[in-house]
């Protein structure tokens, strides 16, 4: 057995994503000694095999749905569609899931790099087994943080038989090379609406299981109203409400049944049921964080409670799974970490944006959440196609702005249609900032924009 490397850096950063490779690099800029692990790509989940090869695969869905809205509008339009030029995207913004740019990125910063699976060991300690065969081991010991930003990984429901099935999740769909000729996705969130839309358009029978009631649950019920409405005119069959009993694959195609009788039968199967960070893996009870947590537990400074030197990043954290909180979180700790204060983290304008076809851009909380805390609600919804913006836009112009106001303030509000992530700016903003519904009120929207119907709702409010 070879004897471990022992090595005390200033910072030790496990998970090299969006938000460790921030913090890795900002505190190298600093002058420290740091050292960034990964065990797979540095740049994380979001440009190999989330963000952007899925909004590639999504640019390219909606070139094909705005093609086919010419009919009826500027004459007649015929498609031929081709996946290949989506796969070369992928490929070339993926350099073939090469990372070499984004370590010699960091390296060129001053960051030392390890490639390989970390491991928490007492809780200033962290043990890294080399990604080779060689058995090698490093046990870092950092002197003043200790960074932990290792994610999140896709979770398979517990389905009878799914285990024992070759599916896909986000990394399989985005490295294959050919689209299945029909594809079940099970969950209806935003993976799996993202990508079910751009497959569909491309030719593929795309066919949904989602447990909940309604598609993208955690958002507002309008918005899964207008989703199950242009998505099964689309021709996507959209099972709500279906639970999985059971899942089998006989080598050429998968069969799901559901407790209400349905049959589903596909080529491929998706798995996008939520994704959950691995604590276990990562040896995080050393830090006192209970066996059944479902992310780490930190304070506005995104220290790990309970854990001095120690702070939590990303996805990690539970706080919102998006590459924007990544960046934001990664903020607040080098901040905090090199001692120059500024503003604590703070959640009550978190914007997201599902991007399918019309878009879903919400920020802050829904209806219902601000009910829940017991929030004295006013609400109103404008409609985009009866606007006039919406009226000149023709097809493809499905959407609504709801906002949702308590105190005299915007909390939460949703923008979809064909701008839906755009139109969100402002009212994020609002949120943000708690401008008052009267300042609100007394702006001037631009004329025939999407955004009126901002103007619109906050007349009725
Ligand atoms: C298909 C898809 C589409 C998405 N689209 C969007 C979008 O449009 N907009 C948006 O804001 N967000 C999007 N997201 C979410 C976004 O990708 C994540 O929120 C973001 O990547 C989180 O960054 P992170 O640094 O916290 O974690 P990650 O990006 O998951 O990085 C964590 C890193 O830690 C490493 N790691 C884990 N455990 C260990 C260990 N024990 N040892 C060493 N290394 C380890 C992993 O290899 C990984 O590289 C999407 C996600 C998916 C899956
Ligand atoms: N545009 C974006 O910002 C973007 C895009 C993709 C992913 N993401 C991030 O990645 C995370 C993971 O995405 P996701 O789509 O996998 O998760 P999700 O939580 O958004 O949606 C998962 C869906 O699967 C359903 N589900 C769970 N178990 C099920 C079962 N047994 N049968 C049927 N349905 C089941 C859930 O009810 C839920 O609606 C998101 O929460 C988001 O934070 C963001």
């Amino acid at each position: 057995m070879v004897a471990p490397t022992v090595s005390t850096p200033d910072a030790v950063v496990i998970g090299m994503g969006p938000a460790g490779e921030e913090v890795a690099g900002r505190l190298a800029d600093a002058g420290w000694d740091v050292v960034g692990i990964d065990e797979r790509l540095v740049g994380g989940e979001c440009p190999y095999w989330g963000c952007i090869p899925s909004k590639i695969m999504v640019r390219a869905g909606n070139l094909v749905g705005e093609a086919h809205r010419v009919p009826g509008s500027a004459g007649i339009s015929r498609v031929q569609t081709d996946w290949r030029p989506v796969v070369r995207h992928v490929r070339g913004a993926t350099d073939d899931w090469d990372d070499k740019v984004a370590v010699d990125r960091f390296t060129t910063r001053g960051g030392r790099f390890l490639r390989g699976s970390a491991r928490l060991t007492g809780p200033n300690e962290v043990c890294v087994a080399a990604d080779d065969d060689s058995g090698r081991e490093t046990v870092l010991r950092p002197r003043r943080a200790l960074v932990l930003a290792a994610g999140t990984r896709p979770a398979a429901p517990p389905v009878p038989g799914l285990a024992g099935t070759p599916y896909w999740t986000n990394r399989e769909l985005v490295e294959a090379e050919r689209l299945p000729g029909s594809l079940l996705v099970l969950g209806g969130g935003a993976i799996g609406l993202e990508l079910g839309q751009a497959v569909q358009r491309f030719g593929c029978q795309v066919t949904v299981v989602e447990a909940q009631s309604r598609l993208l649950s955690r958002e507002e019920p309008e918005a899964a109203e207008l989703l199950m409405r242009v998505l099964t005119t689309e021709g996507l069959e959209i099972h709500t409400g279906a639970e999985l009993v059971s899942v089998g694959y006989d080598g050429e195609r998968f069969t799901a049944s559901c407790r209400r009788g349905e049959r589903l039968v596909a080529e491929r199967l998706l798995v996008s049921a939520g994704r959950r960070a691995d604590l276990e893996r990562l040896g995080a009870s050393t830090l006192g964080v209970p066996a059944d947590a479902r992310a780490l537990p930190v304070d506005e400074r995104m220290r790990v409670l309970g854990a001095p030197g120690v702070w939590a990043v990303g996805d990690i954290t539970g706080k919102g799974a998006f590459t924007h909180m990544a960046m934001y979180q990664a903020d607040v700790a080098v901040r905090g970490i090199l001692g120059r204060g500024g503003r604590a983290a703070e959640y009550h304008a978190v914007p997201r944006v599902t991007f399918t076809d019309p878009e879903v851009g919400a920020v802050g909380l829904t209806e219902a959440q601000a009910r829940t805390v017991g929030l004295p609600v006013r609400t109103a919804v404008a409609d985009l196609a009866a606007g006039s913006r919406g009226f000149v836009h023709g097809a493809g112009s499905d959407g609504f702005v709801k906002l949702v106001a308590a105190g005299g303030v915007l909390v939460g509000a949703t923008a979809a249609g064909p701008t839906g992530g755009e139109v969100l700016g402002l009212l994020t903003l609002a949120v943000q900032a708690r401008v008052p519904l009267e300042e609100l009120r007394s702006t001037v929207w631009a004329y025939p924009t999407f955004h009126r119907a901002v103007g619109e709702a906050l007349t009725r409010i």
